[in-house]
């Protein structure tokens, strides 16, 4: 049995003429210890998609199953990574990650919760900044932090929800390289979610494009089969990445193209023009005089 399942699932928000349907029959299935990427053009429901596995959000119908039980909340066996850290600006690093293990494990000695949030602390690298408040480290250590507090509630599933979009390009490389080296070591089951095709590649098992939205939908899958670790720089050479690369992206272009075209036919827009201050307005072809009018 699959670890995660959604089956046939579709979202909405809003009522009556203001609803939108922001996911469509979405169908996914997930195996302990993979690591899969969404990819998705902006606004097209990733986080909705996280947040119906996170249970912060249920579906209107179809099913979110883990191991074959329904998800009904959120819960420690599912780690959230969102993009913008989420730390508590008033604890430092350490207490920031204690307060999650605090939750998860309310019975565990003295001792060794310090160790246990230790060692998650270190597999970041930020063992010399325990101390430090969020205020004194930069987003890619916030994001660190981020990373050990989720970890260290060593959920089965580890969420991310556009985790890196907010980094520059090098410290992000450098996080999705520790990232899967964590989730190697550690063997958790790892989903996602990025903006990003490249990142997808350098990081998942398989890749499963979002359809732009309304109704969004999951596409076909995308195998990516390179060894791990990957080497940007080795990788970006490989002919097998490039086809890959360009098999993803036209999938998503001309999925983002069809809905752009499908849009242009639904909302057909007045013929208004603009009417400025002291300046008279032609419309083209118009027999009407110019109007002086504000
Ligand atoms: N609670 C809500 N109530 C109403 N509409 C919502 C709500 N949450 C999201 N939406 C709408 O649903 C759509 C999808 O939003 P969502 O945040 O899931 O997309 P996304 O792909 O994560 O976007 P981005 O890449 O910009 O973060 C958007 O049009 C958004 O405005």
């Amino acid at each position: 049995m699959a670890l995660l399942e959604l089956k046939n699932v579709s979202k909405s928000y809003g009522a009556g003429s203001k609803k939108v349907e922001v996911l469509s029959d979405i169908n996914l299935s997930v195996n302990e210890g993979e690591f899969v990427a969404i990819v998705g053009f902006s606004g097209s429901g990733k986080t909705t998609l996280i947040n119906l596995i996170n249970g912060l959000a249920l579906p209107d119908s179809g099913e979110v199953l883990l191991h074959g039980k329904p998800i009904t909340g959120p819960g420690p066996d599912r780690g959230v990574i969102f993009q913008n850290y989420s730390l508590l600006p008033w604890l430092s690093v350490f207490k920031n990650v204690k307060l999650a293990v605090d939750e998860v494990f309310p019975k565990l000695g003295r001792k060794e919760k310090d160790t246990h949030i230790r060692k998650y602390i270190d597999m970041v690298n930020l063992s010399p900044a325990i101390d430090k408040m969020p205020s004194e480290l930069s987003g890619g250590m916030r994001q660190r932090v981020s990373v050990a507090r989720a970890l260290a509630m060593d959920p089965e599933i580890l969420l991310m929800d556009e985790p890196l979009s907010a980094l520059d390009a090098l410290t992000r490389g450098t996080l999705q390289e520790e990232i899967v080296k964590i989730w190697s070591q550690d063997k958790k089951t790892a989903i996602l979610i990025t903006n990003d095709v490249d990142e997808g590649i350098m990081m998942a098992d398989r890749i499963i494009p979002l359809t732009p939205g309304p109704k969004a939908t999951l596409g076909p899958e995308y195998k990516v089969n390179f060894e791990r670790p990957r080497i940007v720089t080795e990788i970006n050479k490989d002919r097998e990445y490039k086809i890959l690369r360009n098999d993803i992206l036209e999938y998503l272009i001309e999925v983002g193209a069809t809905r752009r075209q499908v849009s242009d036919q639904k909302y057909i827009l007045p013929n208004l023009q603009p009417k400025l201050p002291n300046r008279s307005v032609f419309r083209k072809g118009s027999k009407e005089k110019p109007s002086l009018k504000l």
